[in-house]
């Protein structure tokens, strides 16, 4: 099993296929999922009775080898199955459980094999009203493979109003969905189930945590790395970012703004001097432009300043609505850009990218500027180089004001230490999401970055 690997829908019927030619059949694949399945269904159940929502395809055909599975085991299970099976596995597999199916069902458990990755299109309003029905009529609820009523790729909801589930039950490989908004907000707890499917030529994985490693003896605050954070019309959003640098790895962080503020810690050091001058410092390792910055002509021209000096830099917030093609300088592999949804839309016009989903669009946007992407939000996708990573999700308290700008600090310092703008973005957002946590229910941005060094210490 390759655990960390992403397919899409297409590719998860490629190796399907692979398998097939390799001598399986879908029935023994099916077999295999349902029986996977089960025994999750199984012991989450309890002794519970289970109602199974079986659609016309494989999915519905993997639905019925679970009732036959936990039938044999003893345990009460009903099947309710709008539609005939059309596929000659899921035929076959409705043939070998020895039921009839139900046409309304009051079980504890309710198991959703109406569609998998087959889904073509919304469910009508009678297939849509029987799923809500019977989600709500039970008090746990499991996905096989996936929701029903959702786009695989794109973790698009297809249908209003579709259930939230406890538990769902992957079958051979993570598809996009499961880890993408807004499907993956009501998947519950995710498990994957072994079907053989070995690695593929997916571009797309599963973000592993990072290694950090400590200071060696000799080192010095230089030698560890030095972070230019630069200011703009509001310090605030800069002074955030320069404290979460100060905490995620760099020996020295500088702040350079013409306004001083009174939280500004002594540990960062606060310059008022000329851009270009603090630029052509040689021991400067990392620079991050945008939060607080604004977005008049004197931005933009900060903005322009940085990228000439070919410096690895960060682009964030105000910078992203003023980044434009003409901007990327010929050598954009030192920078990385983390806009959230809303800016990731603005650059894709602005670099004229029409392309559906969170994916392929950082893909796009990746590829067209040169730089490496990372789309910010619930869910995380980090883009460069024709690759894609999705990172598990993090506490929703960071849903509150300058948590973006902790999380450009946190990439900056870590590309300050030496990393490349792809290690750099996901070590901040696992160290972002780290810090969440330990951090505990609403924190501010300052109670998210007090977290910071103990999150890094996690990962040393
Ligand atoms: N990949 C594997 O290794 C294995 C996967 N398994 C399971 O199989 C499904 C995928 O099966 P598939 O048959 O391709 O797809 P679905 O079960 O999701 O359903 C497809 C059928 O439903 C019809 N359809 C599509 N959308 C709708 C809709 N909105 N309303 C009604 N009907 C719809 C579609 O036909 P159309 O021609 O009408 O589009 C198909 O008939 C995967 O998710 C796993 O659960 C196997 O277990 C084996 C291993
Ligand atoms: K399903």
């Amino acid at each position: 099993m390759a655990p960390n690997q992403i397919l899409t829908a297409a590719q998860m019927r490629s190796a399907e296929q692979r398998l097939i030619d390799g001598g399986e059949t879908v029935e023994s694949l099916m077999e295999r999922a349902g029986a996977g399945a089960a025994e999750w269904i199984w012991r989450l159940s309890g002794g519970r009775a289970v109602t199974v929502l079986c659609g016309p395809g494989n999915n519905g055909g993997d639905g019925y080898v679970i009732a036959r599975v936990l039938a044999a085991r003893g345990c009460d299970v009903q099947v309710v199955a709008p539609i005939a099976p059309v596929t000659d596995a899921a035929t076959t597999a409705r043939a070998r459980w020895n039921g009839t199916p139900v046409q309304r069902a009051s079980g504890e458990v309710f198991v959703d094999c109406l569609f998998g990755t087959g889904l073509a299109r919304p469910l009508s309003d009678d297939l849509a009203h029987s799923l809500s029905d019977l989600a709500l009529a039970h008090e746990t609820r499991v996905a096989v493979d996936l929701p029903s009523g959702v786009h695989s790729d794109t973790g698009a909801l297809l249908n209003d109003h579709l259930p939230d589930y406890d538990l769902t039950l992957a079958l051979g490989a993570w598809k996009c969905a499961h880890w993408l908004m807004p499907v993956s907000a009501k998947m519950g707890e995710r498990r994957l189930i072994d079907l053989g499917v070995g690695e593929g030529s997916s571009d797309l994985a599963l973000a592993q945590p990072p290694r950090l490693r400590g200071p060696a003896a000799d080192e010095h605050k230089y030698s560890r790395g030095l972070a230019l954070v630069i200011g703009g019309e509001m310090i605030g959003a800069a002074v955030l970012a320069a404290r979460a640098a100060q905490h995620s790895g760099a020996g020295y962080v500088k702040l350079l703004s013409e306004h001083s503020h009174p939280d500004l810690p002594a540990d960062v050091v606060h310059i008022d001097g000329d851009l270009e001058e603090a630029l052509a410092d040689e021991r400067l390792n990392a620079v991050l432009v945008g939060p607080g910055l604004g977005r008049g002509d004197l931005a933009r021209h900060v903005v322009a300043t940085v990228l000439g000096h070919d410096r690895p830099t960060v682009l964030d917030a105000d910078a992203l609505a003023i980044l434009s093609p003409e901007l990327v300088p010929s050598d954009p592999s030192r920078i990385l850009i983390t806009p959230h949804a809303g800016e990731l839309l603005t650059l894709c016009k602005a670099f004229g990218i029409v392309r559906e989903g969170k994916v392929e669009q950082a893909l796009a946007l990746a590829e067209a500027s040169g730089m490496t992407v990372l789309a910010k939000g619930p869910d995380n996708v980090l883009a460069a180089a024709g690759k894609a990573t999705i990172s598990p999700p993090a506490p929703q308290w960071l849903s509150t004001a300058g948590t973006g700008d902790a999380l450009a600090g946190i990439a900056t310092s870590r590309m300050a230490c030496g990393e490349t703008p792809s290690a750099a973005a996901l070590t901040a957002v696992t160290v972002h999401a780290e810090a969440a946590r330990l951090a505990g229910p609403m924190f501010s941005a300052s109670g998210l970055i007090a977290s910071i060094p103990e999150a890094c210490g996690s990962f040393l």
